[in-house]
């Protein structure tokens, strides 16, 4: 997979190349190039934002810039192998099931808008000529799509083949089976007078197994009880409804 990033901060995106999602562009696994929106302007001031039009706070990004930015970066749209992606608190919601579609594109690539947002015809221009998602990672606002771009990428990159030391990491994650996951605990036995759960030392793989499910479960109806909710109806078994 292929991921491009245009930014005004380029430097934002340096975790990208540290811990995991470094060795996976070292292996291979993974190319990412990371684009300096400013690039593209062709003024002394190098400007990439305007007042919005019908007033209102703010700046708005522009959309020549863009677009000679995207034409760069993404290539000959026809048949273009790649995915556009502008973070934006505006989006739809990115979820673990979004993750993992995105596994499967060749490309991926991320318009980090800045100030009140990118001038919304940057979006229906590419909309018209290639997949184009705009994408909330929450309910709430944050300065840059840079950090929402770190989330995306971290978040779609470990569910790569070869990314991940243990495959079943990703396979037994949280939103995996539509649940929260449980609780997990390593040594010693007792911390500060808290034990380990004894089943969990049993050796009794069908109990454990139970016991997490069971744990599961009951976070996932304390913290999220919308995931349950949305299961479909034969995901819960007659010892799952007993919890
Ligand atoms: N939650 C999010 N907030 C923002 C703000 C800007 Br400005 C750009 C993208 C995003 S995603």
């Amino acid at each position: 997979m292929r991921i491009d990033v245009v930014t005004i901060f380029p430097s934002y995106l340096a975790p990208l190349r540290e811990a995991l999602l470094g060795r996976a562009i070292d292996r291979g696994l993974i190319e990412v190039a990371v684009h300096d929106l400013r690039d593209w302007t062709h003024d002394v001031h190098q400007a990439v934002d305007d007042s919005p039009y019908g007033g209102g706070p703010g700046m708005v990004m522009k959309p020549q810039v863009w677009g000679e930015a995207l034409d760069s970066v993404i290539g000959p749209v026809i048949d273009s192998p790649a995915r556009l992606v502008v973070p934006t608190p505006a989006g739809r919601p990115f979820t673990q099931q979004l993750a993992h579609e995105w596994t499967s594109a060749e490309r991926l690539v991320f318009a980090c808008g800045r100030y009140e947002g990118i001038d919304q015809r940057v979006v229906d221009h590419y909309a018209q000529r290639m997949p184009v998602d705009e994408v909330s990672i929450g309910d709430y606002v944050l300065v840059g799509g840079e950090v929402a771009v770190l989330v995306m990428v971290e978040a779609v990159v470990r569910l790569l083949p070869g990314v991940l030391g243990n495959p079943r990491s990703a396979a037994e994650d949280s939103f995996s089976d539509g649940l929260l996951e449980g609780p997990a605990y390593t040594r010693p036995e007792v911390w500060r007078d808290l034990p380990v759960p004894p089943v969990l030392r049993s050796g009794d793989h069908a109990a454990v197994d139970r016991w997490r499910r069971d744990r599961a479960l009951e976070r996932t109806a304390r913290l999220r009880p919308d995931l349950l909710a949305a299961l479909p109806p034969d995901a819960l078994d007659e010892a799952d409804r007993a919890v």
